[in-house]
């Protein structure tokens, strides 16, 4: 999920995002409030007819109080003959005649005089006393409406019209002209309808939808560069994180490998330390510490017999003279090589170390004075016939070995060595390239 959020706002058309977004959300906005711009229209529609249905109505109400009204008997205002009342038509004492204008006639005079203008008003009757009070098809169908529904008004739209309509209801003053037709206080009579035209709506509310146009297209605009913006600034942002993160893996990779490093050259001296603690850097074979510590080891288990230890002391023969006519690295040729002839010819559990400069020690546990002797003899013959190669020279040693054995009465390994070297200096004496166990 994560991934694919990053991957969408890396990719090159995040950019244009926010448009088809804002342009839903701000579409909706403006078809919502384009609703309430026709509902504010429709709205003032009703108002208008209000009023004006309002003000006829006072008049008429005006008109009933006073039982009617005398208007100057003219061409425009003949005798109402559909008015049955008496005094119908007067003269005044200076002989002007004078008749009776009733509401519905009134209603009639001024609906005529209003026939032309933005507004016109119509009387409609229910029971006609009136032709001219018939209703049109729009009128007969919403007094039906209003009758069933005992509405207060009706508004609609028709054709290039707006048309309002609203009930006129039996009242009290009214039967004096009306109660022969049958009508009782409260029935419907009829309606007076008011009608203008659509443009006097659309003139007053163009403006406010030219205005909600052009702020809901602002306001797209700039949430969508916003949007864009908030997106480039993301963007940035991821950039730079994953610049930082790749740095830091690069230095931790490059740490954790300096570390591995570390690790691994300590690990190595570690292994070096341990291996320089028990053997001799130079011939590789165990050093003088260890193998006096193996000695005592050996004498301190008890499960030796008496004469059954050998230890055999061994040193190489005018060595030195080696070292002065070939040189000290061909010296250090010949000890490896000694020490490599040596380790052919023991056995694993024999000891081989290196007792200090070209004197080793062997030891041979369970191993009697005869075995012992022949080990060591062993061992001067290999020596004997071993060559070292050493430039273009071929380099030839002897040893003498001094044995000696672990006696009846228990001696301390210092003891045992020190006859060891007795018996070696007694094999060099007698003229080197011998065998000599101490004692015999
Ligand atoms: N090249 C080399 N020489 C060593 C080493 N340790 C000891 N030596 C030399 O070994 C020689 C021993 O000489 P000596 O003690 O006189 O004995 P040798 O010459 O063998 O004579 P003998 O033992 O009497 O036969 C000395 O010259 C030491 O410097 C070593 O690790 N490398």
């Amino acid at each position: 999920m994560r991934q694919t959020f990053i991957k969408i706002i890396r990719s090159p058309w995040a950019l244009l995002l926010p448009l088809p977004f804002w342009a839903v959300v701000v579409g909706l906005l403006y078809w919502h409030n384009q609703q309430i711009l026709d509902e504010a229209g429709y709205e003032m529609a009703r108002q208008r007819g209000e009023v004006a249905f309002t003000l006829i109505q006072t008049m008429r109400h005006w008109n009933t109080e006073h039982g009617g009204v005398y208007a100057p008997l003219t061409e425009d205002t003949p005798e109402n003959p559909y008015l049955d009342v008496p005094e119908k038509t007067i003269t005044s004492p200076s002989g002007i005649q004078l008749t009776s204008l009733n509401p519905a006639y009134m209603t009639r005079q001024l609906s005529e005089l209003m026939q032309g203008s933005e507004l016109e008003i119509n009387l409609t009757s229910r029971r006609l006393m009136n032709p001219n009070n018939q209703p049109d098809v729009w009128e007969a169908k919403v007094l039906n409406y209003l009758e069933e529904t005992g509405a207060s008004e009706y508004v609609e739209t028709q054709g290039e019209q707006l048309r309002y309509m609203a009930p006129l209801y039996m009242e009290p003053g009214c039967l004096a002209c009306h109660a022969h037709m049958g009508y009782e206080v409260g029935d419907l009579r009829g309606g007076l309808s008011v009608s203008f035209p659509k443009t006097y709506i659309q003139r007053m509310t163009h403006e406010l939808h030219r205005e909600s146009r052009s702020t809901h297209l602002l306001a797209f605009l700039l949430l969508s560069a916003t949007g864009s913006l908030a997106i480039y600034g993301l963007r940035r942002l991821l950039t730079s994180l994953n610049l930082e993160r790749s740095q830091r893996e690069a230095i931790i990779h490059e740490r954790t490998a300096s570390l591995h490093e570390e690790i691994l050259r300590s690990r190595e001296s570690q292994q070096k330390l341990n291996y320089l603690a028990h053997h001799d850097e130079l011939t590789g074979a165990k050093n003088r510490r260890w193998i006096l510590r193996q000695l005592d080891n050996l004498l301190e288990a008890g499960d030796l017999e008496p004469l059954n230890l050998a230890v055999i002391m061994l040193d190489i023969d005018h060595f030195k003279k080696i070292n002065d006519t070939y040189g000290h690295d061909a010296g250090d040729q010949v000890l490896k090589n000694f020490v490599r002839t040596l380790q052919q010819e023991l056995r694993e559990t024999d000891q081989l170390g290196r007792y200090g400069g070209e004197e080793f020690l062997v030891l041979l546990p369970h191993t009697s004075q005869e075995a012992a002797w022949k080990v060591a003899e062993r061992l001067r013959l290999a020596v004997e016939a071993s060559l070292t190669s050493y430039q273009t020279h071929q380099l030839k040693i002897t040893t003498s070995l001094g044995i000696s054995l672990q006696p009846q009465q228990p001696v301390d390994s210092e003891q045992l060595i020190n006859r060891a070297d007795e018996a070696l200096y007694q094999a060099k004496k007698s003229g080197r390239n011998r065998t000599v166990i101490w004692g015999t």
